[in-house]
């Protein structure tokens, strides 16, 4: 049975999301906080590695600060995770600890997963806490992350995890047991048991989450995409069920893996980023980056638009206007239009041997799905 590879995982990633958490009050709800960790040091102590990627910093926030609802404006919100973590990690420490089990705090930002220095510093201290027998609780630095290069769910964060920690399998926790075929609020929706690729959520409807979630279904969709494209079979179900998902059972909705495993930095460039900028290319230049996969140089580039710095992931265009690879820039938006149509060779001559680079290097690109009109 398919399942069998969460219940047999070594190591697995359990991301749990702030409805589960939390109270309506916006305080930490301490019997289910503890209901979960059960289950999950039953786990680490048969032997399981276990990563928590648990949300509700910004919900576990609000009570403390009198907030009635989920603020909208960034510097609210992370006013409000930064008294929210402490004392949800607070509330993890004293619960783990019940077990004789240690947890260690860890926050990422999604520049941590793209930049290789930061990604590769990520995985090495998670691989270490791993060894250590420590329950690593994985959270978005919120208090950093500014509007424009944030994960806001946890659901790819816990993804990108995932596969950086290479984890056997992973596990969504929600509020909702299962992925419907359409809103769960609704008589006449039923559970998707099984997805084993695109189309089995052809038609189906991925709604919005309530009022202190922020991905609802679509993040989770598309969690799962970067896990199972990845190689790591996901299980979605609701926190009640913990125990039962983690053991196997035919519970939620089952996505089943699928056999590739590109390059862990780049799968959040691929699935996670958007582009703050354009590049335009010519069709010698989408043939080199996308057949021959080749970097991209400043010869083969007509046109930049948008204002972003090096190191900022940017969308290449074809000549036919449609997108058709995503990389991480090496220049500032501002430095590209003297650069454009000119040999390597020649902006060296005339403008230092630091500008003898590609555009683009090819390590730093990935190629985007076809555009289908
Ligand atoms: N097709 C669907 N199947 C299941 N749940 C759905 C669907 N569409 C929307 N939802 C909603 O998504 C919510 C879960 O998302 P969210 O609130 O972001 O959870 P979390 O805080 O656990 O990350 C559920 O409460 C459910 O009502
Ligand atoms: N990092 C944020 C996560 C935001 C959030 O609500 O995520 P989720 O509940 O997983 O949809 C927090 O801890 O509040």
């Amino acid at each position: 049975m398919a399942r069998e590879r969460v219940r047999d995982a070594a190591r697995m990633v359990v991301k749990v999301g702030s409805s589960s958490l939390t109270t309506p009050q916006g305080m930490i709800d301490v019997d289910r906080v503890d209901a979960l960790v059960d289950v999950l040091a039953a786990r680490r102590q048969s032997g399981t590695q276990v990563v928590l990627v648990s949300s509700g910093a910004i919900a576990a926030g609000l009570g403390p600060l009198g907030l009635r609802a989920r603020p909208k404006d960034l510097a609210t919100q992370q006013a409000a995770a930064s008294v929210g973590q402490g004392v949800l990690i607070a509330r993890y420490t004293s619960s783990f600890a019940r077990y004789g089990l240690r947890v260690g705090q860890v926050l990422l930002t999604a520049d941590d997963m793209m930049r290789r220095s930061h990604h590769r510093n990520a995985q090495r201290t998670l691989a270490r806490l791993l060894e250590l027998g420590i329950v690593p609780v994985v959270n978005e630095n919120d208090t950093v992350a500014t509007d424009e290069i944030r994960f806001g769910d946890n659901d790819r964060l816990a993804a990108l995890v995932a596969h950086l920690t290479h984890a056997d399998a992973m596990v969504l926790l929600s509020d909702v047991d299962a992925l419907y075929d359409g809103d769960p609020r609704k008589a006449g929706s039923a559970r998707i048991a099984d997805v084993r690729g695109p189309e089995d959520l052809d038609g189906v409807e991925l709604g919005s989450g309530g009022s202190v979630g922020t991905g609802g279904m679509v993040t989770k969709v598309q969690a799962a995409k970067i896990a199972t494209g990845a190689g790591v079979p996901v299980v979605l179900t609701a926190a009640a069920h913990a125990a039962h998902a983690l053991a196997g059972a035919d519970v939620g909705t089952y996505f089943h893996p699928g056999g590739r495993h590109p390059g862990t930095r780049l799968l959040w460039l691929a699935h996670a980023a958007t582009g703050r900028g354009r590049l335009h290319l010519d069709t010698g230049a989408v043939a080199a980056v996308v057949d021959r996969r080749m970097s991209l140089l400043p010869a083969g580039v007509l046109k930049v638009e948008g204002d972003f710095a090096a190191g900022d992931p940017v969308d290449l265009y074809g000549p036919h206007g449609h997108p058709v690879a995503r990389g991480l820039v090496n220049f500032d938006a501002g430095e590209i239009p003297e650069l454009l149509g000119r040999s390597t060779r020649e902006l060296a001559s005339a403008l230092g041997p630091e500008y003898e680079r590609e555009l683009i290097h090819r390590d730093d690109i990935v190629i985007l799905e076809p555009h289908v009109p």
